[in-house]
């Protein structure tokens, strides 16, 4: 089965709309203000209103104060929610949100019981990142694909330094229920390029062996 394709931290309508039309399923919002793609809550819900159906919105934190997404929440009709830092099961739930839970690959990090402890009816999916210090994500690494177990008890999303040159690779290797893209689809950091993106959801698309 074909990945979704997520496409994260968009930062105006014409691109969202664009990245839809070129066959992404979701684009990421990303509400974390020391990032290039930092995005405030007026332009996030116009970039949400330029999607057509079918195409969900997936808004991003890191370690958010609780009145900081309840006020995102209250503007952006996101379709799930994104946690990217370190938050407890009990502070991912506590929006009565669905959401995807963020995790960096170390080669110490337990990823079966670390997701085990996310198990519940509004936890979609884990995210796998690579780890960089003191950057939470969008770094544009790739982590070690070898250490990714065989089974996660929940959907599993890929990110990490994918790109069109290696995510057909990635796919064919990890079998994930998604993808998950942001520098490799820039020109530039934060300045996301329609060619890179057509590029990327090709090779995504490409028939495995
Ligand atoms: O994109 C950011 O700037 C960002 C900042 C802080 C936390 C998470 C962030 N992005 C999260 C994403 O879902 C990225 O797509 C993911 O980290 C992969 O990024 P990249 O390696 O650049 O493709």
């Amino acid at each position: 089965m074909n990945p979704r394709i997520k496409i994260c931290g968009l930062l105006d309508p014409g691109m969202a709309k664009c990245s839809a039309e070129l066959g992404a399923d979701a684009i990421g919002l990303v509400f974390y203000p020391p990032s290039p793609r930092y995005v405030e809550a007026a332009t996030a819900a116009q970039i949400v209103a330029a999607l057509p159906a079918f195409v969900s919105s997936v808004g991003l934190f890191v370690n958010a104060d609780v009145t900081f997404v309840r006020n995102v929440l209250a503007k952006v009709p996101l379709d799930l929610l994104q946690f990217h830092g370190n938050e407890t099961p009990e502070y991912c739930r506590q929006f009565g949100r669905p959401y995807l839970k963020a995790l960096r690959v170390t080669p110490d990090l337990n990823l079966v019981e670390c997701a085990q402890r996310f198990v519940d009816t509004l936890c979609k999916g884990i995210l796998l990142d690579a780890f960089v210090e003191g950057v939470p994500g969008g770094t544009g690494e790739a982590f070690d694909w070898n250490l990714l177990p065989e089974h996660l008890p929940l959907p599993l999303v890929l990110s990490g330094g994918l790109h069109s040159g290696n995510v057909h690779e990635a796919i064919c290797k990890v079998r994930p229920w998604a993808v998950d893209v942001s520098s490799g689809v820039e020109s530039s950091r934060g300045i996301k390029d329609a060619a890179k993106i057509a590029a990327f959801i090709k090779s995504s698309r490409e028939k495995s062996a």
